[in-house]
Formats: structure tokens, sequence, C-alpha cells
């Protein structure tokens, strides 16, 4: 923020002094009925019920009801005024919030602070009229006790301007103990909105102790700051109780002397009128309205007129040459861990996939490949190092817009086939085009079987493998270039699961990861990662059969033994199959995961099942 708020203000108001000069105009109706409040029953008194003349008694109380009419009209008009004030407020903030939020793209930040624009509007409509209100209120009873008696004045006046300026001199450091209260309340909010979700993992991670110091100490900086605050707020009490209070008491307590010089008793009941009924309350909103509402509107809107913090450059991705295309993925040095006491999951890992790529990942169950999937697709943020996806930060906008993360439970909408196939396309696809795509990745037969891409699809009559079907050629028809498939071909036997794969690495420009599930997922792909906690090893399959026991481990566990009877009849294919996974050379024991019965049922003797012996 270059300039300070009041400055602001005073430059908001400049600009619509016309409507400013309305509101003064109409307030002056507000004066009048202040001013006859006390002077009209003052006059009653003295000139028509105690001289003995009732009909002029009552024709000055008669004015004085004719004023709260007149004073009711300019009350109206003065709403209209206030509206045309904080009208623009509201709306040059919210303009100015849509577009710093649409630049930023941060929806979330968007419609938070649209709702604090709401709240600046009221909170200044309220400050208006309750501040507008005490000055012409104030005027008119200052006028009209000078115009009864001016030693009323003096007596009424003098603790009044005290209470005030004592009022006055409060508000700079009340306002700052307000912001600092509003702040400490806020932090403590978010980390509560932030701890109660995730109460299970912080329990199940061994976290308790950070998580509840981290928690105690903004409980902490919230009581510190109530406390000051609450220190202030006395002050504000007194300047209320001295500017409203004490002239009521001294009226009361000098009538005797202020009888004896001169004052009528009219002119003290009209004095005691100003005083209980516009000077005290038209106070007390005006504490209460400025000393609440004037910091929080402070706070508010030095929120949301602050500039967006200057973005940090974005990171090249290391590339040694400026002008070679980014790579389709690249990881430097990122890890994560499920929360701050809990053991990295991923831990300084390095990767750069070429456009065009296709990688498996492997590694034993629960050991972080979905995790690392949705790092890369910017639903999980990395403690520490930096994720790009085709030269775009994740998370951001940029690099979610071309990345397609195909999870393995496949979400499928009531509607038609078509709509649930185009989700992802901006246009709408082309028949053809979604034919094609069908074909490509296997669909077809279901296509055809339901009726084509305008049959409705009931998602609880699809079989788990047909919603992935569907779910592999919606993300196939995108345009996102890297597919991310988290165990998203599951369902689909081992020749469905190769057809969809190879789809997707043929796609044009299309860059694959995918978290095999059959050992042939792996081999298809050209490059390997295989995950083990803190080590990764990475290469193509041969490689990483010669050089890493993991993956040697891990492709054993896929790898079925036949039954003695089978190896004893000396059947070459059969030996090949186990020796061809390289397992019979370092004297490693292969495990068998299944029965032999449920591999040949799997038609691939290679392709025993899951990672992980999940079923
Ligand atoms: N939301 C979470 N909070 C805390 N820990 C989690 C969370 N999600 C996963 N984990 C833990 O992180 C580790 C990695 O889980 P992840 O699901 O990434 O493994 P995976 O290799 O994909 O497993 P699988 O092959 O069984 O799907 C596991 O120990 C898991 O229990």
């Amino acid at each position: 923020m270059t300039e300070g708020l009041p400055r602001r203000g005073v430059r908001f108001l400049r600009a619509r002094w016309r409507v400013v000069a309305r509101l003064a105009a109409w307030s002056v109706l507000e004066t009048g009925q202040t001013f006859l409040t006390g002077y009209a029953p003052a006059r009653a008194l003295d000139e028509g019920f105690l001289a003995g003349r009732t009909g002029a008694g009552l024709a000055w109380l008669g004015v004085a009801g004719l004023g709260v009419l007149v004073g009711a009209f300019g009350t109206v008009r003065v709403y209209t005024a206030v509206a045309e004030l904080v009208e623009p407020l509201r709306d040059g903030l919210v303009a100015r919030v849509v577009a710093r939020g649409v630049r930023q793209g941060d929806s979330a930040a968007l419609s938070g602070l649209t709702q604090q624009a709401e709240i600046a509007r009221d909170t200044f409509a309220g400050l208006v009229l309750v501040s507008r209100s005490f000055v012409f209120t104030a005027v008119g009873a200052l006028a009209g006790l000078f115009s009864l008696a001016p030693p009323l004045l003096l007596v009424v006046g003098v603790p009044l301007l005290a209470g005030v300026a004592l009022f006055g001199l409060t508000l700079r450091p009340l306002a700052r103990r307000q912001e600092a209260f509003l702040v400490a309340d806020e932090a403590l909010a978010e980390r509560f909105g932030a701890v109660c979700p995730g109460l299970r993992d912080i329990t199940a991670a061994g976290a308790e102790e950070p998580v509840a110091a981290g928690t105690e100490l903004r409980i902490d900086a919230e009581q510190r700051a109530a406390c000051s605050l609450a220190r202030w707020g006395v002050l504000r009490v007194v300047s209320l109780t001295i500017g409203g209070e004490l002239p009521i008491v001294l009226l009361l307590a000098t009538a005797p002397w202020l009888l004896g010089h001169g004052v009528t008793p009219g002119a003290l009941v009209g004095a005691l009128a100003y005083t209980t009924q516009s000077l005290l309350p038209a106070l007390r909103n005006l504490v209460h309205g400025v000393g609440t509402s004037g910091s929080r509107l402070a706070v508010v809107l030095r929120r949301l007129l602050r500039e967006p913090e200057p973005q940090p450059p974005e990171p090249q991705p290391a590339e040694p040459f400026t002008e070679a295309p980014a790579p389709a993925l690249s990881l430097a040095s990122v890890t994560f861990a499920y929360g701050p006491g809990a053991a990295p999951v991923v831990e300084r890992l390095d990767l750069v996939l070429s456009p065009g790529a296709h990688l498996a990942v492997v590694g034993p169950s629960g050991i972080g490949k979905s995790t690392l999937t949705a790092l890369v697709a910017g639903l999980l943020e990395p403690d520490r190092g930096r994720i790009h996806v085709c030269g775009h930060p994740v998370p951001g906008r940029r690099a979610a817009a071309r990345r397609v993360l195909i999870p393995q439970q496949a979400y499928v909408h009531t509607g038609t086939l078509a709509e649930n196939l185009g989700m992802l396309r901006p246009d709408p696809v082309p028949e053809a085009e979604l034919l094609a795509a069908a074909g490509a990745v296997g669909l077809l037969p279901l296509l055809e079987a339901l009726g084509g891409p305008g049959a409705r699809v009931d998602p609880a009559a699809l079989s788990a493998g047909e919603r992935q079907l569907v779910a592999l050629t919606r993300a196939y028809l995108s345009y996102a270039p890297l597919a991310l498939l988290d165990e998203a071909t599951c369902h689909l036997d081992p020749r469905a699961e190769e057809r969809a794969e190879r789809a997707f690495a043929e796609r044009p420009g299309g860059t694959l990861v995918v978290v095999a599930h059959r050992i042939s997922s792996a081999r298809r792909a050209e490059k390997v990662l295989a995950m083990d906690g803190r080590s990764t090893a990475y290469g193509t399959h041969e490689e990483l059969m010669r050089r890493s026991a993991l993956y040697r481990d891990l492709v054993g566990g896929w790898t079925p033994v036949r039954s003695q009877p089978a190896l004893a009849l000396g059947d070459p294919d059969r030996v090949d199959a186990v020796a061809g996974t390289g397992l019979a050379g370092d004297g490693r024991h292969v495990v068998a995961h299944r029965p032999v019965g449920q591999v040949q049922a799997a038609g691939d003797l290679r392709d025993g099942g899951p990672l992980g012996g999940e079923d």
C-alpha cells in the first residue's frame, strides 16, 4: 500500500463532495430536532404550564413533536445519501479484489476478499451514520443549552468535551490493539482449521506435542491481545462516563446553584433532556461504533487495498539449454512427509522426464507411489524442493492445466457417454475424435453396447473396469500432455491394460507416468522408478534388474513360479519365464504370490497380479 488510509479516506470523500454536502444538509434537520428536544419542553414549562398557560405549554410540546417528524424525514434522506457514499466504496473494493483474484487465479482467496468488501461496506455505513449523528446532535444540543442559559453550557459542555477528547486520545492505541486482537484471532482460527481435520493423522504421526505447542502459542498470543484490548477498553468506558453521564450528575448536583443564578426550572429540565435523550445516546453510539467498527474497518481496508506480494521469479527448469523445450516433468530434491513429526514418504527425489517419455513407478505397497502422483498433480505440496510440469511450477494453474490424474477409483457421472468423455475438454469433442479415442483406449465395445456416444450412462450399472475405461478415455481426450495413471487400470485384464497404456504412450506429445500394477506395465515403460522409502532406483527394466535388489524382489513378487512338475518337465518356455526375470542368476528365490491357476486365468505368466499381494 503506497498511501495511508486517512489520506485515501479524504481523497475518497473529496471526490464525492456533493454527496457529503447533501448528507450534511439533511443532517441539519436532525440538529433542529435535537435543538427542540430540550428547548421546547423548557419553554413549555416556563411559559406554559408553570405560568398557568396550558395552551402555550401544549403548543410548545406540539413544536417538539413536529421537530421529531421533521427529524425523521431528514433521517430517511440521510440513509439515501449514506448509501450513495458507501456503495461506490464497495464497488471499488470488489472491482479491485476481483481483478487481483483473477490475475492471481486464486478463487478461494477471492471469495474471502469479496466477503470482506461487504463487511467494509457495512462497517463504513455504520461509521458514517454514528459519527455524523454525534456531530449534528452535539451541535443542536449545545446550541440549545446556550439558548436556554449559558451556565448550562458550562456544566454540560466541559465534561462532554473532556470525554470526547479522552476518547479521541484512545482511538489510535485502541485501533492498534483491536487489530492485533483480530490478527491473533484469525491466526488461531486458521490453526484450528488446519489442525482439527487432521487430528487422526496427527495422532498417527505421533505429532501431538509439536502441534499442541504451536496451537498453545497462538492461544497465548490471542489471550495477551485480548487482555491488552480490554485494558484500553476501560478508558473507553471512562470517556463515556465523563462525557455522557457526568453532565447529568453535575446538572442535578448544581441545580440549587443554577436555579439561584437565573436558570429557570424549564431550562434545567431542558438541559436534562439534552443530556439523557440526545448527548448520552449519541456519545455511546460513537464510542462503541468508532471504537470497535472503526478499527475493524481499518483492518479490512488495509487488507483489501494491500498490493499483492510480488511473486518470486519462476524457477527455471534445470535445462542446459534455455531454448530447449521444458521437461514434461521435473522434480528437484522433493521431500514430503504427512506432518511435521512424520518420516518423509518422499525424500530428496530428483527426476526429469522429457516430453513423450513413458515412466513406470513401482514399489512395495504403502511406499509412496500415490503420494508421488498427488505431489505431481499438485494435490499435495512438497515440504522442500520444486516440481514443474511442462516448465510451470506445481502447484499452479498452468501446471494443473497440463496434467491429468486418473486415480484408481474412476469417476463416472450420470449423463450421456459423450458428456462423460468430454468433461476435461473446454470445447465440444467431435464425434469422430471421440470414437477414435474410444477405439484407441479400448472403450469402443462398451460404447457400442451402450448405444453410442449419446447414450445415457448409469454409473452404478457399469463394472469397475468399465468405469476405468470411461475415465481413461476422458483423460485421453483432454489436452493435458502429462497423464498420471495411478493404478488406473487395476480393474482391467492385462490385455486391456496394455492397450490403454499403449494408447497413452502413443498420444502425440503425450508423456505418461504409470503407477505400475503389473510387471508388464514396468516392462512396457521406457524407464522405471523403483521407490523404496528413502532410496529410489531409476533406469530401464534391464538396468534395474541388474542393479536394484529392490526391483528384482518386486519382479520376483510379481512373477509366479511354476509348479514343480512343470519345471521337472523341462518346458523351456516355463523356465524362461522365470529365468527371463533375471532371478535365477543371482541365486535369489522366487516367491509365488498366488496359485498357478489364477495366474493362468490372467493369461500372462509374467503378469502374476497386483504389486504387494493385494489379491
Ligand atoms: N493422508 C495421509 N495421511 C497420513 N499418511 C498417509 C496419508 N496418505 C498416505 N499416507 C501414508 O503414506 C505412505 C505412502 O502412501 P501411498 O498411498 O502414497 O503409498 P502407495 O505406494 O501408493 O501404496 P499402495 O501401493 O498401497 O497404493 C503410507 O505409509 C501411507 O500410510
